[in-house]
């Protein structure tokens, strides 16, 4: 499309809308730096349409879904706990042995002569959910169980079939608004099995003493949500929905910084891995050659992913923890696919090998 038609192409998608994408770097670094009070980020369609049907559950379409004022609102009551430092320092030691258990979980689930672990992102997805729910909820809920509970089992089916209805209703033509289509009606019951558990737990705890929570100061996010000011108990349940679901899984304007990132002029040998363009002459981390919004994977801006912080700190955590115990190699070549995320073509084979004391 680029080649043929230039740098920026505008398109007329379903019903009229105009679609523009954009690959260089410069339109791009304008458009993420334009300053915007509420920046526009369009809904998955499937959860508004969904959601705005649900008034007895739901007040609004939720932070990930909602614009302006409302998005405005929702974003200063229901975040600032979620990315302050002080969570972080509280999450730490959970995340530390949520590590662990990690760890023992690839040793488990490796083949023991290869040490190759089939299906990894499977695992990960399992991390993703552990550590979200333990940031969010202050709860362990067993995700990385040999044998996973009931209730995990049932929000991580949930959470999986959710992403994939949301999939599969974004890349198929809208008919699901005006007839219940199988996609659709799977999205439905997923979203409504995630309500359920959440909306459980945040019943439970309302009707708890307060400093039955307050002593471990690992439902310190969770609380917050609980005691926001002013907000309907519908938009915290919604919240924690929000912030469980978009761990794990948009005149609209494409930026394309994927194949800006592999185009030569931006980074030298762009497709060569060469991990080593990150660091700098002294060792630290570079961020000298790095274009800042090419390299964007959690947004930029006020409608930034509140979910970074916490994230940066649990890659750290994590991959520190991997490299002290296994030799990390890959089976086969790793391929991504553009499936609504960018995601490497399942199932991905990484091999595990115990890595020797000296
Ligand atoms: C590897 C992990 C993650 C990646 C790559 C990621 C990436 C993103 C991106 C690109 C956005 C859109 C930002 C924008 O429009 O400028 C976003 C939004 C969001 N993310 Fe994340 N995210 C991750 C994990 C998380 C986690 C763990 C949470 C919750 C604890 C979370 C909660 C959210 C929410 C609530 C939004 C919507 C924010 C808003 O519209 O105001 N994300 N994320």
């Amino acid at each position: 499309m680029f080649r043929r038609y230039g740098n920026i192409v505008k398109e007329e998608a379903l019903w009229n809308i105009p679609v523009v994408s954009l690959k260089s770097r410069e339109d791009i670094e304008k458009v993420l730096k334009y300053p915007s009070k509420y920046p526009m980020r369009p809904p998955t369609e499937v959860t508004a349409h969904y959601r705005a049907s649900r008034p007895d559950r739901y007040a609004n379409l939720g932070l990930v879904n909602e614009q302006g004022e409302e998005w405005h609102r929702l974003r200063t009551s229901l975040t600032p706990e979620l990315t302050s430092g002080r969570t972080m320092n509280k999450i730490f030691p959970e995340l530390t042995s949520i590590a662990v258990d990690f760890n023992d979980l690839i040793h488990h689930s490796r083949n023991l002569s290869t040490g190759v672990v089939h299906n990894f992102e499977e695992l990960a997805c399992r991390l993703g959910l552990e550590s979200s729910c333990a940031l969010i909820l202050g709860e362990r809920l067993g995700f990385l169980d040999d044998i996973i509970g009931p209730t995990a089992q049932k929000l991580a089916d949930a959470v999986k079939e959710q992403f994939c209805a949301s999939r599969d209703t974004f890349y198929s033509l809208p008919i699901w608004k005006f007839v219940s289509t199988s996609s659709y009606r799977q999205f439905v019951a997923s979203e409504d099995t995630i309500y359920d558990v959440i909306s459980e737990m945040v019943d439970k705890a309302e009707k708890l003493e307060e400093d039955t929570y307050s002593s471990d100061g690992t439902r310190g996010v969770f609380l917050s949500i609980l005691k926001a000011p002013g907000v309907d108990v519908r938009d915290k349940k919604a919240a924690i929905i929000d912030f469980i679901a978009a761990g794990i899984k948009t005149t609209v304007v494409l930026c394309h910084t994927w194949l800006a990132s592999l185009d030569d002029s931006n980074f030298p040998n762009a497709k060569t891995f060469m991990p080593e363009r990150w660091i700098a002459e002294d060792g630290t981390c570079s961020s000298v050659n790095c274009h800042p919004f090419l390299v964007v994977p959690f947004g930029v801006g006020r409608r930034t992913c509140p979910g970074k912080r916490f994230v940066e700190l649990e890659l750290q955590v994590v991959l520190a923890q991997i490299i002290q115990r296994f030799e990390v190699d890959f089976d086969g070549e790793l391929e991504l696919d553009f499936e609504f995320l960018l995601a490497p073509h399942a199932p991905s084979n990484f091999i595990m090998r115990d890595r020797l004391a000296v």
